[in-house]
């Protein structure tokens, strides 16, 4: 019998969207952030989506599973996720490259699989007519919510028109960029992009949001760019003011350092991403919190098995993001409802981007989001609008993430933070 989600051919298209400059511990982001859109076809005639990051070597990575998966049936995830390693085993050069965004370490073989099963779970609720939540064991919940996420920022990119954010330099400024995204999304957290400027500056900035937003929790994430020594004072100094501290340090040894003295829990995206590094982190209690982030966990169902495994820990549950379009946003928010100890709004930089490659968007209302119903991940692909994106892709000549190559171009003598104040 022919299986009716064998895949019969899979599309991967690679999109540049629009970004604005926003400023972190190595450099700032270029007026363009780099997807993949995956397309997996099956026999029957459904499409599954899925969304990754573009990074030139991640791209050859994904191409050379790609030509390996017609044939598959998209149930059968568990031999993708075989043929995944088989794969990329016999690619030279492979391991450690096509990183995008502050991730280290992570599992080559989980962030270049992981596109494929959200795929693949989209074709398996189309199949059964059920949302991808109902294939990872049903919603706990029937609205996710998200933070707002605030950078410090350069009014516009040099040689453009202001962005519609204006410039974020100080306290008052993070408060008004703050103000905005809540009036517009309704978000009931706040992360601070940190690393940026010097940690006591920073402190200030959270003092004013806290006096701003009273009751609403807060966080900050400098990206590993203080010494365990000034992580330990900025914990210190924001003892009461912060839900979580985010990679004050680097590594987990940094961060046991200050875990030992902070007040707060410390949380994570840096120092534990990967299955491998878990043991060590508890050993050392070096985070408190993990930030899942199923592009480089391994998908949505590895990273339900990184919940279970912080569950088993005590250790808290957040969600990661970095600059992401809409199909990975309803890929998050099926995890995200179907995780019973998700215990954080999840982060997302959903209100930097103005261009999107599925209809309908998702709304947040009141700061969350109400899981798409329709079945798979429950979010169309705009035909159009992925091929305009395409379009700036091929025009625009980035080929990577390169957030300090480009803060360079204006101040040559640019350091990256980490381990740095
Ligand atoms: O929580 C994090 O570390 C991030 O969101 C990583 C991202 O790369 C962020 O720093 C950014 O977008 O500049
Ligand atoms: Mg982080």
């Amino acid at each position: 019998m022919t299986p009716a989600a064998r895949i019969s051919r899979v599309e991967i298209t690679p999109v540049a969207f629009a970004d604005p400059p926003l400023l972190n511990a190595v450099g700032v982001h270029e007026p363009f952030a780099l997807r993949a859109v995956l397309q997996l076809h099956t026999d029957s005639g459904l499409v599954g989506l899925g969304e990754t990051y573009a990074d030139e070597t991640h791209l050859e990575a994904l191409e050379a599973v790609a030509s390996d998966l017609p044939g598959l049936d998209a149930f059968d995830t568990g031999r993708i996720y075989a043929l995944v390693a088989d794969v990329l085993s016999r690619r030279s050069g492979a391991a450690g490259d096509g990183v995008a965004g502050m991730i280290t370490g992570a599992s080559v073989v989980n962030r270049v699989f992981s596109p494929f099963e959200v795929a693949c779970l989209d074709i398996q609720g189309r199949t059964a007519g059920r949302p991808v939540v109902d294939l990872l064991g049903g919603r706990v919940r029937d609205r996710v919510p998200y933070s707002a996420y605030l950078f410090y920022k350069w009014a516009e990119h040099p040689g453009a028109d202001p962005d519609e954010w204006g410039e974020a330099r100080t306290p008052d400024q993070l408060v008004e960029q703050a103000a905005t995204m809540i009036e517009r999304y309704g978000f009931g957290a706040i992360k601070l992009k940190g690393g940026v400027l010097p940690p006591d500056d920073e402190i200030e900035a959270i003092r004013a949001l806290h006096a701003a937003f009273p009751g609403v929790p807060l966080r900050l994430d400098p990206n590993a760019a203080w010494t365990p020594e000034t992580g330990i004072r900025v914990a210190q100094a924001l003892e009461g003011l912060v839900q979580y501290l985010e990679d004050p340090s680097p590594g987990i040894h940094g961060m046991a350092r200050v875990a030992a003295s902070a007040p707060m829990p410390l949380a994570t995206n840096m120092a534990v991403v990967a299955f491998d590094q878990i043991r060590e982190a508890v050993a050392a209690d070096a985070v408190q919190v993990i930030l899942s982030d199923h592009h480089f966990w391994g998908g949505l169902r590895r990273s339900q098995g990184l919940a279970a495994v912080a569950d088993t820990f005590g250790i808290g549950l957040s969600m990661h993001s970095n600059s992401h379009l809409g199909i990975s946003l309803a890929a998050m928010t099926h995890l995200a409802a179907a995780t019973p100890n998700l215990d954080y709004a999840c982060d997302t930089h959903w209100p930097w981007k103005t261009e999107d490659v599925v209809k309908p968007g998702l709304t947040f209302i009141d700061g969350a989001l109400e899981v798409p119903a329709g079945p798979g991940l429950g979010v169309e692909l705009d035909p159009d609008a992925l091929g305009a994106l395409h379009e700036q892709y091929l025009r625009c000549g980035l080929r990577a993430r390169d957030d300090t190559g480009y803060i360079r171009r204006f101040d040559p003598g640019f350091v990256r933070k980490l381990g740095y104040w």
